[in-house]
């Protein structure tokens, strides 16, 4: 065994509608670089594809492991995390755990924050299940069987809602009838442990930002924006559900309702039907027919990929102008995510539709340059930062600091 490798252990899941991502963290009594030390990333993509792709990466970026299916060999979740699990049997043998971080993508009202996992807070989490089809299912199925296999081992339950619950009730509210909203129908808003880890960033890369109203964008396979100010999420894109805001991979963001109603009277489409269309159909590959991932509709001729990401730009400028008038105006606004990340292009065009908020581009540091870094010029009145998030560091700071507090406390 890799001696850098022994000692205890958190674990970190982050289930995703095609992929599975498992972090292990390393505990050390270290005040400069803090408790954890990430060691091992592993993921498997591609999930329900015809291609789907296991990777492992040490801390350092060098290669742990890779393996790849048989074409038609449809692998799925279940499948993804019985390898994922063997693999770190293997690296990690005779291994000791404090506990496993798992992202909850939906918390509803009752979970503020991030809660250790009994058996009653797990049902209760089963109840959400329709308010996030694509994801709390595969959520909540590695915690089950985390508890079959170690029934001792504390679990964390880590949600995407909870960093947006101190929002108002007005930014929350749909304006249905009062009693609904009480029931829960309700803005929750979604990619909160990203948010809360790039708001944990600011302070040290820009005090202005800290301190400021900033527009968050996490331009992903998922997509939201998010209104920050001082710190706190004040509003965000997505709403009831996963499915509202943004164009997404395949997710539609959002539609007026009544298309909805038109195409149940009219096509005779049921629940299950819209579901799948909304969810699965939509977005940049409805629109493109031809992908869901932006690398392959900016390398494409086709008419319609780059009428895809027209519609994705258009519509990502108009939110940051939405939240921005939630906030009274705009100091710096934030991309992240894949495509947020990684794509210089997507970043170029909607930051020239953001001139009128005195937003001023350095196109070298657009192009290139550290991960973490600033993409404006000096005399930007609004400055434009690049930062890579890391929900799974979040999940694994939140799942220290809840089970180091139990142990305490017995
Ligand atoms: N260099 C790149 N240029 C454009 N898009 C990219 C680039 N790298 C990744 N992406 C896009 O990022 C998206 C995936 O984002 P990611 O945050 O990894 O998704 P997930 O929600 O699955 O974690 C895909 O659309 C992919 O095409
Ligand atoms: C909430 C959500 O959309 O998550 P993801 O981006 O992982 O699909
Ligand atoms: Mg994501």
């Amino acid at each position: 065994m890799d001696p850098r490798l022994e000692g205890e252990f958190i674990a970190v899941v982050n289930a995703g509608s095609s992929s599975i991502k498992l972090s292990m963290f390393s505990l050390h009594d270290d005040r400069r670089l803090g408790p954890l030390r990430l060691e091992l990333r592993a993921q498997v993509e591609g999930l329900g594809t015809a291609t789907p792709h296991f990777e492992a990466a040490h801390a350092d970026g060098t290669k742990a492991g890779s393996r790849d299916w048989p074409v038609g060999e449809r692998l799925g979740h279940e499948g993804a995390l019985e390898h994922l699990v063997e693999f770190i049997r293997h690296e990690f043998p005779g291994l000791s755990m404090l506990g496993i971080g798992h992202r909850v993508v939906h918390g509803g009202t009752a979970f503020q924050e991030p809660v250790v996992v009994t058996p009653e807070v797990l049902a209760r989490l089963e109840t959400l299940i329709p308010l996030a089809p694509l994801h709390q299912p595969h959520n909540l199925a590695p915690i089950r069987r985390a508890f079959a296999a170690a029934p001792g081992l504390p679990q964390v339950a880590c949600f995407d809602t909870a960093f947006h619950r101190g929002q108002s009730d007005v930014a929350d509210a749909f304006a249905l009838p009062y009693a609904l909203f009480e029931a829960g129908v309700r803005r929750y808003g979604f990619h909160g442990l990203s948010y809360e880890y790039i708001a944990s960033r600011l302070p040290a890369l820009s005090p202005r930002l800290a301190d400021g109203r900033v527009v968050l964008l996490h331009l992903g396979n998922g997509a939201s924006a998010c209104a920050l100010h001082r710190g706190r999420s004040i509003a965000s894109s997505m709403g009831f559900t996963a499915v509202d805001g943004l164009p997404m991979g395949t997710r539609s963001g959002a539609v007026d309702p009544g298309v909805l109603i038109y195409l149940m009277d009219e096509q005779r489409m049921d629940a299950r039907e819209l579901e799948t269309l909304l969810y699965k159909q939509s977005g940049l590959l409805g629109l493109s027919g031809v992908s869901s991932d932006m690398r392959q509709l900016l390398a494409s001729d086709a008419p319609r990929a780059r009428f895809a990401i027209d519609v994705f730009v258009h519509r990502v400028a108009r939110e940051i102008g939405a939240l921005a008038a939630e906030m009274g105006g705009l100091d710096g606004l934030v991309f992240t995510a894949g495509i947020g990340e990684h794509s210089a292009e997507i970043r170029r065009r909607v930051l020239s539709r953001c001139l009128w908020l005195g937003v001023s581009v350095q196109d070298a540091a657009n192009r290139d340059g550290p991960p973490e870094r600033r993409i404006s010029t000096v005399d930007s009145r609004c400055e434009a930062w690049v930062i890579p998030t890391d929900e799974e560091l979040m999940m694994a700071r939140h799942t220290f600091r809840l089970l180091a507090a139990e142990r305490k406390s017995p």
